[in-house]
């Protein structure tokens, strides 16, 4: 039986259920399995399944307290709402596999994980019966992937907040057009940092959480990195490579910690190269040691506008061996100076398994531009600065998979001022004159506690 534990080490062992039930630990650390399996030896099996048989080896790794035929369901049910076959099919792009992630309800590659949390917390419900009100931040697609996950759905609340205004307006519109009488959208007066400060700050007041059965779908939960573990393994495997390299927008560490699970795991992955926008907190730290404070900044690039990395804290457990001791001094720093610093090895970097870099909002409207013209291919905005960070990193033994995170559409003027004409997808074009529902609110935690005892 897998069991998890906390990254700060004050929490008894609990199984896969409890893990997504509880999302954060109540000492405020992150979930991780106590160990991680080896499936090195697997590889060459699980290199010829579909992605949803794929999706059933990893997960019920993980999910041993599922059942497997019920897990089974879960993870079709949860794939069937995509609209191409291969769920995350790779494209070759120039120098490139694109791995396109944005074939789900929402077009981000949020909804991989988010399809399937949605159909966990029902099934999780229905077994155990009560209610779950899911408290939620996002710079963007989150949200929305969340939303859609579990709209509907009986004994579930949805509250989502939004840093107003610094959406895309169609990011937007995807969360505050669904209607339906569980979902709550609030567009919080600050930046998504402000809005993940509150989730976290309100799930740390373990009688608040516990007494109005909060829970996550943002990656603090175990489950969101978990699902998205798989299509690394996917994608590496559609290369027919011994070894790939991947490229990873990342703003919250969620994607590209799941590639770096994946790694451990066995499969070969030479580089894991992180890119930012010019909120760089990450990219600094890989290439420095220094995992230091900036105000967050708005781009072209809003889903990845974050300074404080959720996940950064589960990959910072492995970097010091698993010692939440060592864990925890290292946060107190950060939340006490604004910054932790780690050694740097031999090669004088801080990981040989990750080279970071950044790209502004200049070289990522050019780089859109360059893959239009060359190739008739749309970047994301996100997608593109993985692009530009991957061309200076490109190894020519090995294929580099960049994952596009987010479909063009999505990204309306960023398009148009890169390319000068928009991308349309009809399920965004449908949305053009709904109705919408949002609350606006302060920054302010008691103000949101208080939202929620209003509307549970
Ligand atoms: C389109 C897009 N790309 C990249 C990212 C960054 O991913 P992560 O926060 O997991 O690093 C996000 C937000 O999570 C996103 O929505
Ligand atoms: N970029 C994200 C921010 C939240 O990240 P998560 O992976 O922790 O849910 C978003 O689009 O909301």
């Amino acid at each position: 039986m897998m069991k998890y534990i906390s990254t700060r080490g004050q929490m008894a062992p609990i199984g896969f259920q409890d893990a997504v039930m509880t999302g954060l630990a109540p000492d405020g650390g992150l979930l991780l399995p106590e160990s991680l399996p080896d499936v090195s030896d697997r590889l060459e099996a699980w290199s010829k399944l579909s992605y949803t048989e794929l999706a059933f080896e990893v997960i019920s790794l993980f999910a041993t307290d599922i059942p497997a035929a019920d897990l089974k369901k879960l993870i079709d049910d949860s794939y069937a709402t995509f609209n191409h076959p291969e769920v995350a099919p790779s494209v070759q792009v120039g120098d490139f596999e694109i791995l396109e992630l944005f074939h789900g309800p929402t077009l981000a590659f949020k909804d991989v994980a988010l399809q399937f949390l949605g159909n966990l917390f029902s099934y999780i419900l229905e077994k155990r019966g009560g209610k779950l009100n899911i408290l939620g931040a996002t710079s963007g697609d989150t949200g929305s992937a969340a939303i859609h996950g579990v709209r509907g759905k009986p004994n579930i609340n949805i509250f989502i907040m939004h840093p107003a205004g610094r959406t895309s307006p169609l990011q937007e519109k995807q969360m505050t057009s669904v209607l339906d009488a569980n979902v709550f959208n609030l567009a919080v007066d600050g930046t998504f940092d402000d809005c993940q400060n509150i989730m976290k700050t309100t799930f740390g007041d373990v009688d608040f959480k516990t007494g109005h059965s909060l829970g996550s779908v943002n990656s603090v939960n175990w489950a969101r990195v978990l699902a998205q573990t798989v299509y690394y393994f996917y994608s590496a495997f559609q290369t027919g490579a011994k070894s790939v390299q991947f490229s990873v927008p990342t703003g919250n560490f969620g994607d590209i910690l799941a590639g770096y699970l994946a790694q451990q795991m066995g499969l070969p992955i030479g580089k894991l190269i992180l890119a930012t926008n010019e909120n760089d907190i990450l990219s600094r730290f890989f290439n420095t040691g220094v995992y230091g404070m900036a105000d967050v900044v708005s781009t072209i690039s809003p889903s990845m506008d974050i300074q404080v990395a959720s996940n950064f804290e589960r990959y910072l457990y492995f970097k010091v061996g698993q010692d939440a001791e060592k864990l925890v001094g290292l946060m107190n720093d950060f939340k006490e100076k604004g910054s932790l610093k780690v050694e740097l090895n031999e090669n004088g970097v801080v990981d040989d398994l990750f080279v970071a870099g950044k790209g502004d909002t200049a070289a990522t409207l050019e780089t859109i531009k360059r893959y239009k013209d060359e190739y008739g291919y749309v970047l994301d905005p996100h997608t593109a600065v993985g692009v530009l960070v991957a061309e200076k990193f490109q190894m020519e033994e090995s294929p580099t998979i960049c994952l596009a995170t987010a479909h063009p559409a999505k990204f309306t003027q960023a398009i148009i001022d890169a390319t000068g004409e928009a991308v349309h997808h009809p399920t965004l074009d449908a949305l053009a004159d709904a109705e919408t529902r949002c609350d606006p609110i302060a920054n302010d935690i008691d103000a949101v506690k208080q939202y929620l005892v209003g509307h549970i």
